[in-house]
Formats: structure tokens, C-alpha cells, sequence
């Protein structure tokens, strides 16, 4: 079992810096070749920005990520190695979009045929996968146009090439609800790399067949804690790490608990996190100026518990895109599988999180109920629980559901800031990965890397 008040011991071939996927997963992938990896996590749980947790009713809710899609091979092989079972999300029944003129307008499947902006939706979909298709996964940077491409913003480039504003704001809410960030604050390289990354952008932003195919039955954080569980007394919890001094001979972590002396060093922390220890020596400017630059998104996760899923009564799926003032981005049915209770969680990102978390605590409430009942009903308003994770205010990562880079970043910095070793310490972490970046996928396959990595210079 993770220990949380052990003294850790005084050397490790590996320290791995951090206990979320990625820092699980190169730990396991080197004691899987038999190599002892000490994992180091300040926090009191394991799976960072996957948090899973039981409300007063009993119902089993994700905080964090939740999803799994078919090609997410190295999440699935974790789910089928520890026994995890999915289930599919629910979609049965009409989607609902709400306008800012006040429209209601409804769909069934993945998304609406026809309706304002759905066209040049679908054509600006086809030209980013285009574009996308020529992205060189281990060096987003490297390609052709790369320097173009960062120089630019994904709000500039919707309005100079989507004509139609309707559309453009299709895409304005799919890059909040997939960076959770505004279009202003990533360039288009980001972008086409997030998308190529995951195999085209339907694939980030449908249900089945996609990113949100398939929950986990008893949490998202299922997988890690089974990891955890493997790795035993080697994972110690509620021990932050503040230094990493690299010497001749070796690394000195140091930590909160003290002093542990490593051979090679993984630091699978998000980047506001990475910022937060000092190295020893100091790292190169590329690495620090990269870490610097990348923020974490805006996002908030919210759900609410009801008696049961009455909206599917009315034909509905459960499934909302806002596209007015409402703080709420997306809802979700995110009831469990056997609909013993009704659960409805609404994402709110970017700049419509920053206004509404700046609300009390009522008026938050408020605000969700006020749009999750416009969308399925009075019924809405009377919940049995009510429960929000603000992930900016998280001690541990600050953010989610991961850091976005600057524009001009990559080309200014990501050939050698991304992921590159720093003589003995190795990097891993979700926007580390190359494929599924920024998602657990994307962790777990980062921390197989930092492993192999680590392999070939012990
Ligand atoms: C609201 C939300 C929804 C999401 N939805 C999905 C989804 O449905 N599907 C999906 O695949 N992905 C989703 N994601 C993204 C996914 O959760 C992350 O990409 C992934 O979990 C990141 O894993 P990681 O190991 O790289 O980093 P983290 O999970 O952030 O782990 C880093 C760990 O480092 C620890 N740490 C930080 N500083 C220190 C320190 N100084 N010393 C020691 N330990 C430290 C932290 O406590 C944490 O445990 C979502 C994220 C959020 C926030």
C-alpha cells in the first residue's frame, strides 16, 4: 500500500517525482523490468488530476478525468491488466444546444446535421485535419510551416478563415471544451498538434468510437490506485519535493520528509508544479522558459446528483452545448451505469470559469441550476447533492485539464525545452506525451518513455 507518513529511505535506484498516471506508469514500467522506482507524491492520494470519490448517496463521480476512447491503447491495457471495467457513455436520446439569442435547437447522434454554422463547421473541421495530417508528432516544431503556425492565434486564424459567425462559434466552444482555454490563448501549431495527437478532431470531441466513449465503473482513478497498489511501500504520499540537486555521481531529491539520494531522477509534474522545484544545477533556459510558458487550462467540474435521470423521460440524452452567457460550457449524463441515480455534471472553462468562480458559493449554485433547468426542466432545481471541483484552486496541479503552451513557445522553445533529459533527470507527464497529449492516455505512454529512457542510461 502507498505509505503517507513513512520516512523515505535514504537512496533509490529511481526517484519518480510525482504519483499522477504518468508517474505511476514509469514507476511500474521500470519495477515491471525489475528496476525499484521510489515514487515521491505530496499530495495524500495517488492520480493527480484523476480523482475519483463517492458522494453522501453513494454514487461514484469523477472530479477529475474520466473518459477513455477505443484508440487510448495504453489506458484500456491498464484498465484490462488491473480489472477496470468501462461501460459506455450515455448518449441515448436528443442532445440539446442552447443560443445566445435564446434558441433552443435539438439533435440526435454526435452532432446536429444541419442548423446555423454547421456547414462551415464541418468545413473548418476537415481543412484543421488537413493541416494537422502534416504535424510530426515527436517534433511538433519541426515542421515546415511550425514557425507560421505558432505565431499565430486559434482566435485570429477562426476569423480569418471562418467567415460564418455561427461556426465560429461551433469552434470557440470546442476549443474551450477541449483546451479548456480561450482561443486567444493557443496558437494553431498547439492546436494542430493536440489534433493530430489524437488522431483527428472528432476524435477530441465525439462520444462513441472517441475521446468520451467509455467511463470507468468504479472511478477513472481505479487504474492508478491498482498501479499504486503494485508498487506497494515504494509509493509515499504527502511528500513534496522541493529540490533536485544533480551531482557527479548521482541526484539528491529533496523532499519534504528529507533528503533521498536517486541515480536518475523522473519528474512527472505538471508544468506550474515543475516551476515550483528548484534545480540544481539551474535547468536550461529552453526547459525553464517552456515550463514558464505553459499554462494550465481554465476548467471546473460540476455535478449534480438527482433521485434519477428524469431528462431521459423526456427523450433526452442528457447531453448540452451552450453557446450564450451561461457559465455552463457542456453538460454530460454522467448517472452510473445502472441509472440508480440521475447525475448530471456541466464543464465551465476558460473566461466564463474566471467570471463565475469569482461568484459566492450560492450564486455559483445558483447560476448551474438556473441553466441545467432551462436545458431539462424545473426538476432540475432541487437536487439531492450538488458538488464542484474548481481545478485552478487545486494545491497539487492548479489547473486542467492540462498546460497549454503560449503561442510562439514551441518554436521559441520546444525543441529542446519539451522533454528533453536534463543530464540525469527525465520528464514525463501528460504534455510530455505524443500521442492522446494531454489526456491519461497521453500520461501513462510519457512515463513508459521517461522509463525507457532511464533504462538505457542506468
Ligand atoms: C476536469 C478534468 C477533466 C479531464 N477529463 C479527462 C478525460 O475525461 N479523459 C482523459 O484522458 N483525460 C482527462 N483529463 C486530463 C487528465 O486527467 C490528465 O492529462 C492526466 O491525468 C495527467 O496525468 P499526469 O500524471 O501527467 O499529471 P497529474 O495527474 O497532474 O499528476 C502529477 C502529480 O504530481 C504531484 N505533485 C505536484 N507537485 C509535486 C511536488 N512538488 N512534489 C511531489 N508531488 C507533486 C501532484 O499532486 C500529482 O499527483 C481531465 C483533467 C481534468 C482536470
Amino acid at each position: 500500500m502507498a505509505r503517507s507518513s513513512a520516512q523515505p529511505p535514504e537512496s533509490a535506484p529511481v526517484a519518480v517525482v510525482g504519483a499522477g498516471y504518468a508517474g505511476l506508469s514509469a514507476a511500474l514500467a521500470l519495477h515491471d523490468r525489475g528496476v525499484p522506482a521510489l515514487v515521491l507524491e505530496g499530495a495524500d492520494r495517488v492520480g493527480g488530476r484523476v480523482h475519483s470519490g463517492r458522494t453522501e448517496h453513494g454514487v461514484v463521480i469523477d472530479h477529475g478525468g474520466q473518459w477513455v476512447g477505443p484508440t487510448q491503447h495504453r489506458l484500456l491495457a491498464w484498465a484490462e491488466r488491473f480489472g477496470c471495467e468501462t461501460f459506455p457513455t450515455w448518449e441515448t436520446g436528443r442532445a440539446v444546444e442552447l443560443w445566445h439569442d435564446g434558441a433552443v435547437r435539438e439533435f440526435t447522434g454526435s452532432g446536429p446535421d444541419d442548423g446555423p454554422g454547421v456547414a462551415e463547421y464541418h468545413d473548418a473541421v476537415a481543412r484543421i485535419d488537413a493541416l494537422a495530417a502534416g504535424i510530426d508528432l515527436d517534433a511538433p516544431a519541426s515542421c515546415p510551416r511550425a514557425a507560421e503556425w505558432d505565431a499565430e492565434t486559434v482566435h485570429s486564424f477562426f476569423r480569418r478563415t471562418v467567415a460564418c459567425s455561427e461556426a465560429r462559434r461551433r469552434l470557440d466552444l470546442a476549443v474551450q471544451g477541449v483546451w479548456s482555454a480561450e482561443p486567444r490563448e493557443i496558437s494553431v501549431l498547439h492546436l494542430l498538434f493536440y489534433v493530430a495527437s489524437a488522431g483527428g478532431f472528432d476524435q477530441l470531441m465525439d462520444t462513441a468510437g472517441a475521446a468520451q466513449d467509455s467511463r470507468f465503473a468504479a472511478g477513472a482513478q481505479a487504474p492508478a490506485l491498482a498501479a499504486a497498489e503494485r508498487l506497494g511501500d515504494a509509493v509515499l504520499l504527502g511528500t513534496r519535493v522541493d529540490a533536485v540537486e544533480q551531482r557527479g555521481d548521482g541526484v539528491v531529491v529533496r523532499t519534504s520528509r528529507g533528503p533521498v539520494r536517486a541515480e536518475r531522477v523522473v519528474v512527472a509534474t505538471p508544468p506550474p508544479a515543475t516551476a515550483g522545484i528548484r534545480f540544481e544545477p539551474a535547468l536550461p533556459t529552453a526547459r525553464q522558459r517552456w515550463v514558464q510558458r505553459s499554462a494550465m487550462g481554465d476548467v471546473a467540474k460540476v455535478h449534480v446528483v438527482y433521485p434519477r435521470p428524469f431528462w431521459r423521460d423526456a427523450g433526452l440524452s442528457g447531453i448540452a452545448s451552450l453557446y450564450g452567457a451561461d457559465a455552463t460550457g457542456v453538460v454530460f449524463d454522467n448517472s452510473p451505469r445502472g441509472a440508480e441515480f440521475g447525475v448530471l455534471a456541466a464543464f465551465v472553462y476558460g473566461d466564463r470559469l474566471r467570471a463565475w468562480s469569482a461568484m459566492s458559493a450560492r450564486d455559483r449554485r445558483a447560476e448551474v441550476l438556473g441553466t441545467l433547468a432551462r436545458l431539462f426542466g424545473e426538476q432540475a432545481r432541487n437536487p439531492l447533492e450538488y458538488l464542484e471541483k474548481i481545478w485552478p484552486t487545486d494545491e497539487w496541479v492548479r489547473g486542467g485539464y492540462a498546460a497549454n503552451p503560449a503561442p510562439g513557445s514551441w518554436i521559441a522553445h520546444g525543441a529542446e525545452g519539451w522533454r528533453a533529459p536534463c543530464g540525469r533527470v527525465h520528464w514525463a507527464g501528460s504534455e510530455t506525451a505524443s500521442a492522446w497529449h494531454g489526456y491519461i492516455d497521453g500520461a501513462i505512454s510519457s512515463g513508459e518513455r521517461a522509463a525507457r529512457e532511464v533504462l538505457a542510461a542506468l
